[in-house]
């Protein structure tokens, strides 16, 4: 997340799918809200009308802090303003930078070394990243021939894996020890975005000197530079400039250097000259650490077994981790429940699920009909002639068929029934569902049951 505006978008993902609001309510008092900053821990949100503040802080102030909560982390208060008016202008004459410079201090604070648990998934990108923080340390600011093997650094993995973290680590620790130091962090796409302003306005001067003035560059995110040759033109002179003079470049990507598609050849060349290393999945061991650390800093107590289902159920994103251990904290100050094993089953289930769409399987579809006609999947399987379990198995087979794509043979093995009996009471359903508006109903809320969880 690089923004407020990424910020809210999850804030309001959360809203959405929380029991404690109808769906009327989300979509006339929280869905309009539009997010403005994020300043000294308050959120600072647009709405239409003093009627729509008003309502929206009476009945959903609680929802949208623990939505926050649970996206960043830690407690913001909340505050709405009414759009164009004179409180808005008041509060905007900061300077619009002003509002991700907020946001990002108050994130950086917990990315530190401290915060980052070590295991065999990271340590390496550990140990060069804290070499790259502390290379000026003994000599003083003349870096040294062995510090140059980390120039530049190049941290590589899947999202959610702690790339970031090391990154603003590094960046905490020279603003500790070296506050005279000079530090640019930026994201691949960020870099794009001040390069087309700056052609735009025919600043670029403006923007190289900006570059290279660095002492340290940082560029998450790296591979967003990939396939557009002006972008990388630039990056490319900004990166010679900044490692003949000597400075750190510290860059992240999701994929291996050299599997990033259109990525100029002489980029690839540079990339060469430092050290690549990646982080991969952590192992149990450090899952349940980066749990327990999570959670001690949210002042979250979590029983051992509550920690390890965690870390047994979640395994290969750290932010996803992150994500069950904010939503128990929220749900522990919201509901007054303590934390307890299901609960966070409850909440690694919305979790998982958030990311991957469970697959539809037979089973799931057999559940979700014979729910919705007050069947047993059994009763469907079996040769029961009852008219809401015949009409049950037609409906089965029609989507076993259209949604889950299989065949008729296939369909008759898993029904243990003829084929061309299925094929019968396919076209059956469908010649029912043009005619009967009910029926299309019920199938059409089932597919969507399907294709939602
Ligand atoms: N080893 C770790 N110890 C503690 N926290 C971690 C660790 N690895 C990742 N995290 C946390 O997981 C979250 C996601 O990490 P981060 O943003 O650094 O991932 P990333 O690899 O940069 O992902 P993306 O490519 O999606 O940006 C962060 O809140 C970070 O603090």
């Amino acid at each position: 997340m690089d923004s407020f505006n990424d910020v809210f978008q999850e804030v309001l993902k959360y809203c959405r799918n929380c029991k404690s609001i109808s769906e009327p309510g989300y979509n006339k008092w929280i869905k309009i809200l539009e997010p403005m900053k994020l300043e000294n821990n308050v959120a600072y949100l647009l709405t239409d009308s003093d009627f729509s503040r008003d309502i929206t802080m009476n009945a959903y102030e609680n929802l949208l802090k623990e939505a926050f909560l649970n996206t960043l982390g830690f407690e913001v208060d909340i505050k709405i303003l009414v759009k164009d008016k004179e409180e808005v202008n008041e509060t905007e004459e900061k300077d619009i930078e002003v509002k991700v410079a907020d946001f990002s201090d108050e994130e950086n604070n917990n990315l530190t070394f401290d915060n980052f648990i070590k295991g065999k998934s990271n340590d390496l990108a550990y140990a060069f990243s804290t070499a790259v923080a502390h290379k000026y340390d003994e000599d003083q600011k003349t870096p040294s021939n062995t510090n140059t093997i980390f120039n530049p650094l190049i941290i590589y993995g899947d999202s959610g894996l702690g790339k970031t973290h090391l990154m603003k680590a590094i960046e905490h620790e020279v603003k500790k020890n070296h506050p005279e130091l000079k530090i640019i962090y930026t994201t691949g796409e960020s870099f794009i975005n001040q390069l087309v302003k700056a052609i735009e306005s025919k600043e670029t001067n403006k923007f190289h000197d900006k570059y290279r003035n660095a002492d340290y560059l940082m560029v998450d995110d790296i591979q967003t530079i990939a396939g557009k040759e002006r972008m990388q033109e630039e990056f490319f002179h900004t990166f010679n400039d900044l490692y003949n003079a000597g400075k750190q470049i510290v860059l992240t990507s999701d994929i291996a250097p050299s599997k990033i598609s259109k990525l100029q050849n002489r980029i690839l060349t540079r990339f060469s000259l430092g050290v690549q290393v990646d982080v991969t999945p952590p192992d149990f061991e450090t899952r349940m650490a980066i749990v327990k650390k999570k959670a001690d800093m949210l002042d979250l107590q979590l029983s051992d077994n509550v920690v390890r289902i965690i870390a047994e159920k979640i395994k290969t994103n750290i932010r996803q981790l992150e994500g069950t251990v904010n939503k128990i904290k929220a749900l522990t100050i919201y509901t007054n429940e303590s934390p307890s094993i299901s609960m966070a089953q409850r909440i690694i289930k919305e979790i998982i699920i958030e990311n991957h769409p469970a697959e539809i399987t037979v089973d799931r579809i057999l559940q979700e009909v014979a729910a919705a006609f007050d069947v047993t999947a059994d009763d469907i399987k079996s040769t029961n002639r009852r008219a809401n379990v015949s009409l049950a198995r037609k409906i089965a087979i029609y989507l076993f068929k259209d949604v889950k794509g299989m065949t008729f043979i296939q369909i008759g093995n898993e029904l243990n029934k003829n084929h061309s009996t299925m094929t019968i009471h396919y076209q059956d359903v469908v010649k029912n569902l043009k005619e009967n508006k009910q029926l299309k109903d019920t199938v059409d809320d089932i597919i969507k049951n399907l294709k939602d969880n």
